[in-house]
């Protein structure tokens, strides 16, 4: 059979493709799974996370977050399973965890070896805005406060991962917002790969690059946010959110409602 021959057009010579330089994911599950007894919890799944990713996690009540988030943090044993994480992880919990009997920058340098300790747990801190509380007692500290000092714990050892699961879920709405904008300032500075385990719906919009829904031990849905930052909670915004609801299978509130949840200190405007 004659071949046709391949005919190439003058440009094709100066003009190459552009080779797109593959990164490596920071975190890499591939069909990983995790079962308690008979409970499979964790199907089969696939994750990929790239370097300074903000992922967010969303999910019914028992679908599995906070079992991925232990896998990824190593609390949790993977067996034979290929995990592929940086070696420097941080989880901020719910509740902040803090060590009663150590003042507020000894719980931030827990664990820190090198010199300058008292240095480094201030620099952090301040930049979580509680330079004034360093000699503090963590029982003297608001909700907010705590979970910042969390927050600066887990960032003062310049972690590859940040963990996060459901850490705004206890502080009151005004508050949440500004540890959103925290957050989000901190994750420009320092640039973590984040995963972010919530079960609120804006606040995962708000706040990520991309949102994951877990269902069946598995990643059911994804959607990217390409949303310019601060997110304000505009037609495209509830587009993405109704259609998160559904993944979710929340039927969508009409928008006056879906304002006010947005909104709960009375800023919604529609
Ligand atoms: N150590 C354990 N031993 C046995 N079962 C467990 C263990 N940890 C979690 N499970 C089970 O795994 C399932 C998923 O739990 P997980 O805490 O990961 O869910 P979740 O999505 O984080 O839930 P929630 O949103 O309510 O926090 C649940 O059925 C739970 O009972």
């Amino acid at each position: 059979m004659v071949q046709p021959r391949i005919r190439r057009r003058a440009f094709d010579a100066v003009t190459p493709a552009p080779i797109a330089t593959p990164v490596a994911p920071a975190v890499k599950l591939t069909g990983f799974v995790r079962q308690f007894g008979d409970n499979r919890v964790i199907d089969g799944l696939d994750l990929s996370i790239a370097p300074g990713e903000f992922v967010a996690l969303l999910g019914a009540s028992g679908s599995g977050k906070t079992t991925l988030l232990r896998t990824l943090a190593g609390l949790d044993p993977v067996g034979d399973q290929d995990v592929t994480t940086p070696d420097t992880r941080a989880v901020v919990f719910q509740d902040a965890r803090l060590l009663p009997w150590k003042k507020v920058w000894r719980n931030v340098a827990l664990g820190l070896k090198d010199k300058g300790v008292r240095a480094r747990a201030e620099a952090a801190l301040k930049e979580v805005g509680l330079g004034h509380r360093l000699d503090a007692w963590p029982s003297t500290l608001s909700g907010g406060e705590a979970q910042r000092t969390a927050l600066a714990r887990a960032l003062v050892r310049e972690p590859g991962l940040l963990l996060l699961d459901e850490p705004f879920a206890a502080l009151d709405a005004l508050t949440r917002l500004k540890m959103h904008d925290l957050v989000l300032n901190l994750w420009n500075e320092h640039k973590p790969a984040v995963l972010l385990v919530t079960h609120d719906v804006d606040e995962a919009i708000a706040l990520a690059d991309r949102v994951l829904v877990l269902n069946k031990g598995r990643i059911a849905a994804e959607e990217h946010i390409a949303l310019e930052r601060p997110r304000a909670p505009d037609a495209r915004f509830q587009t993405i959110r109704r259609r998160l609801l559904g993944h979710l299978g929340v039927e969508a509130p009409a928008p006056h409602e879906a304002a006010l949840i947005a909104f709960p200190t009375g800023e919604a405007v529609q």
